[in-house]
């Protein structure tokens, strides 16, 4: 019965097993079946969504709650009132590319760098660059557009004919010039290109649209839809794997590494649970279930923190603490601004005028032009610790006096590892918030009163667990956002920022007045309280990533820098959790790239 898959379908000897179609799973099932000789299976828990919110640009403004994986919700954050907060993560044939808000930016080369500093040869800007390109496909703004809106680009940094189509709305909001005029006014830089390695400053970035279908490009119209007949792939949908599969009698004599066999998953249809074996040669299993099920997939397994595998009586199959471990993802904070003054139309209108919005989408349905082809904007200043406070060399030197173990989840203290592997992190950091090589504050250029930044480079780290008596329910996720104060810290500058940012007389044309926090809040204590009262904090920005970091054995990692589990054979991750530190950038174009060279990696063994 162990080989029924095999059976029940058409026979394959499969030699990749992937498991999640999502982003990166996709991604590397097209790599891999590139090459007729190999057989490649990909198991989605989720289904093929082509609805019109996946496609229309405009419904990148909503959550596509249908194509959300259920139940995924953090433990109370001590910090914001024991809050809980949903963690967005998707379960769909394409994964976040499906859901997602349609930012396409890319952090700076320093944010790679860091990646190859840890330990993973050929992983820092000059070689992910190679692969920025490969996935993509740049589209250039009007002449007339690109000057009426000042957007200026560099197609270089893009690829010319990658499976993601990358571009910029063919129209704009009107007030956008006034707002762009404040952030003119402000000490910082302008990078014509954010992609070109230093985005640090105000710029315009892409959006994963298609420009000449306008609609949204994602993994499964990029990567999947066009290769789909391939003989040598193969898709199964509604599949949740459940189990790693490893060779028992390698497992008895303890002195060898353990080996892949296969998977074991259930139907979520039929609730029957199924195996897939490797034939006698084996193959690979790839993890690609992302950040939050990836972990939970190992530790499922038997590979993870012992204590936590015993809690939710797993055997263990190898202790493995980092497993999990290391979580990041971009904090934020969302200020209120009374605004009048805006023209008509803006980004509210479609979004309150039920008559335009209905105007809006027929103009769109028609011909494909309007303001439903507009995604959530593409102004996306994000800013260098030096930029958004003078205050820099005192966060520097109190980060450099912390006790490294001080404000780290109890998994770092008595493993030696992972401590060391965040103080290698913290290093980084350190040069990192000294000057204007990366990205710390996401400050979004925002003119209609709603003003979100967010934290790129947090110093607190979160964990994903087993859930002891539902092992197979979604996991445990500890953020512990702001559990080190220096996150705090920065989230209140970037606070300070936006306020006088806000009060420029070239944003008067607006007459803000700040409702939340307020300005009679101004300590960081009364700032904070104000914030917490209006739960204008989140520990999330649908980014998580990190939880499988690829680094050195000694530096807490989970994988090497051939994406190999380590101490497995047969085993690989390739998706958000193999990113060792958080990029100043939405995640999306990185993931892309990290599974493009993830899969060159598989392919050379
Ligand atoms: C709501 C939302 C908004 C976002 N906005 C942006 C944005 O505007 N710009 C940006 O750059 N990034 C954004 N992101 C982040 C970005 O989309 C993700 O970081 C990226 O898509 C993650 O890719 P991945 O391959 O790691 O995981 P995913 O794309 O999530 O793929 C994982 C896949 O594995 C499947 N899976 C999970 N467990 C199992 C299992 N046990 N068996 C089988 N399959 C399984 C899932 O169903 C899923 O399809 C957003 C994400 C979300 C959720």
């Amino acid at each position: 019965s162990s080989n029924r898959v095999q059976e029940e379908r058409d026979g394959t000897i499969y030699d990749y097993i992937i498991v999640g179609g999502g982003t990166s799973g996709l991604v590397v099932a097209n790599r891999l079946s590139e090459d007729p000789s190999k057989s490649v299976l990909v198991l989605e828990h989720g289904y093929i969504d082509d609805s019109e919110r996946t496609r229309i640009p405009y419904a990148a403004n909503s959550l596509n709650y249908g194509d959300l994986r259920d139940g995924v919700v953090s433990t109370p954050a001590t910090q914001l009132r024991n809050r809980t907060f949903a963690i967005r993560v998707a379960s769909v044939v394409g994964g976040g590319t499906i859901v997602n808000g349609m930012a396409f930016c890319r952090g700076s080369a320093a944010d790679y760098d860091a990646w190859e500093a840890l330990g993973n040869p050929g992983w820092g800007w000059d070689m992910m660059l190679k692969y920025f390109k490969k996935s993509t496909t740049f589209h250039p703004p009007s002449p007339e557009h690109a000057k009426e809106f000042n957007i200026t680009y560099d197609a270089s940094y893009y690829g010319t004919n990658g499976p993601i189509q990358v571009g910029f709305p063919t129209l704009e909001y009107q007030d956008i010039k006034k707002a762009w005029k404040s952030w003119f006014a402000e000490n910082i830089t302008f990078p014509r290109e954010h992609a070109a390695g230093k985005a640090v400053g105000a710029y315009w970035t892409p959006s994963n649209i298609d420009p000449v279908q306008v609609r949204r490009s994602h993994a499964r119209l990029g990567y999947y839809d066009p290769i789909a007949g391939r003989k040598n792939l193969k898709l199964l949908t509604g599949m949740e794997v459940t189990k790693i599969l490893f060779d028992e009698s390698d497992e008895k004599s303890k002195s060898k590494d353990l080996k892949t066999i296969g998977v074991q998953y259930k139907d979520r249809q039929t609730n029957k649970t199924m195996k897939v074996l490797f034939g006698k040669k084996g193959g690979e299993v790839i993890l690609s279930a992302g950040s939050i099920f990836s972990p939970q997939l190992l530790q499922l397994s038997g590979i993870g923190p012992a204590g936590v595998l015993k809690a939710a009586g797993v055997p263990v199959k190898k202790d493995m603490p980092a497993v999990g471990a290391n979580l990041q993802d971009h904090p934020t904070v969302v200020q209120l601004f009374n605004v009048s003054g805006l023209s008509f139309p803006n980004p509210s209108t479609i979004l309150t005028n039920e008559t335009f919005n209905a105007t809006a989408r027929a103009e769109y349905l028609a011909n494909k032009t309007g303001w439903y082809g507009y995604t959530r904007g593409n102004s996306l200043p994000f800013l260098s610790l030096p930029q958004i406070t003078p205050e820099y060399r005192s966060r520097v030197s109190s980060l450099l006096s912390q006790k490294p173990g001080a404000y780290l989840p109890d998994v770092y203290k008595n493993n030696e590892s992972l401590l060391k592997g965040f103080i290698a992190q913290r290093k980084i950091l350190a040069e990192q918030f000294s000057g204007n090589s990366a990205a710390i504050g996401e400050l979004p250029l925002a003119y209609t009163g709603g003003v979100l930044s967010a934290l790129q480079k947090p110093l607190s780290r979160g964990t994903v667990t087993l859930n002891a008596t539902h092992p197979e329910a979604p996991p445990v996720i500890e953020t512990n956002v702001l559990q080190n104060p220096l996150d705090t810290k920065h989230l209140l500058d970037m606070v300070r920022f936006q306020r006088q940012h806000w009060s420029r007389p070239e944003m008067s044309w607006l007459s803000p007045v700040e409702t939340s926090p307020g300005i009679s809040a101004q300590s960081d204590e009364e700032l904070l309280e104000e914030l917490l009262d209006g739960n204008a904090l989140s520990p999330t920005l649908a980014h998580p990533c990190c939880s499988l970091q690829m680094a050195k054995e000694e530096l807490g990692g989970v994988v090497d820098s051939k994406l190999r589990v380590y101490g497995i054979r047969g085993l690989r991750v390739v998706d958000a959790s193999v990113i060792p530190m958080i990029v100043g950038a939405h995640l999306m174009s990185t993931v892309f790239a990290v599974a493009e060279k993830g899969a060159d990696v598989i392919r050379e063994g």
